[in-house]
């Protein structure tokens, strides 16, 4: 029995593409019920019509406020009774009421080391801030913005003359690696949320959550 799952974007999508690909090469059982976006235009939506998953386009601009929205999308989303919501480049912050109705089962994923550099535009902030690693983290999403509970990271250094746009390719690499660990790892039942506190076969994670490594599976 696949794993039900919602995957929310706004953009390239190559995230989702990920989680696509290792649901059909069977790494991952999960049953990709629908893709939602916030922008019509998103590429995400053409892939997930190649592979034949049902797609939502829902502008926020079609909506008086966030909270309406968030209404809106709940009411989609709840169409397919999904067990997980995966955030994959899901460009719009969540209303309090909205990232409760969910608690313990949305996850996003965060282009920095959280708890560093929240927000956007932040592989041009690492490289202005000096910083030596940069990376990418997977978190439980609350309704503090990238303040969830860290499940997994994966860093690479900067370079000099690094830009913002090689240091992206860099972390869009290791996204496609822990974004579909994570997800396994949810799905199998052995990461879940409680209290606040994210829990891997029954022990609390670090703050900053697990750092990748090649042989963690
Ligand atoms: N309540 C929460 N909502 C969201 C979270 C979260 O942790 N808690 N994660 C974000 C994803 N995200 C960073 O990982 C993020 C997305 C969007 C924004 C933002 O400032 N959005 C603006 C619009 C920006 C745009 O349209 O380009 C906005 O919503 O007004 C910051 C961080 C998903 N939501
Ligand atoms: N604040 C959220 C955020 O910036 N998320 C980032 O959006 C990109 C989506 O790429 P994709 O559409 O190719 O998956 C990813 O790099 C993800 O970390």
């Amino acid at each position: 029995m696949s794993f039900p799952v919602v995957v929310l974007i706004s953009g390239s999508g190559s995230n989702l593409q990920a989680l696509i690909d290792q649901s059909l090469q069977g790494v991952l059982n999960i049953d990709i019920r629908a893709v939602i976006s916030n922008k019509a235009s998103a590429y995400g939506l053409q892939r997930a019509e190649q592979s034949g998953i049902a797609t939502h386009a829902l502008s926020h601009k079609d909506f008086e406020t966030r909270e309406a929205f968030d209404q809106a999308l709940a009411t989609v989303i709840d169409s397919y009774q999904p067990k997980l919501i995966i955030l994959a480049g899901f460009m719009r912050i969540l209303s309090e009421d909205f990232t409760r109705r969910y608690e313990g089962m949305m996850l996003n994923i965060h282009p920095s080391l959280l708890p560093k550099f929240k927000g956007l535009n932040t592989h041009q902030r690492a490289i202005d801030a000096k910083e030596s690693e940069h990376g990418v983290s997977v978190h439980f999403v609350s309704a503090e913005l990238d303040a969830g509970a860290v499940v997994l990271q994966a860093s690479t250094a900067i370079d000099e003359n690094e830009t913002a746009e090689s240091l992206a390719n860099k972390v869009h690499t290791l996204e496609h690696i822990i974004y579909p660990l994570t997800v396994k790892w949810f799905s199998t039942g052995r990461l879940e949320l409680n209290s606040g506190i994210a829990y891997l076969d029954g022990a609390p994670l670090p703050i900053s959550g697990v750092r990748y490594q090649p042989e963690l599976s």
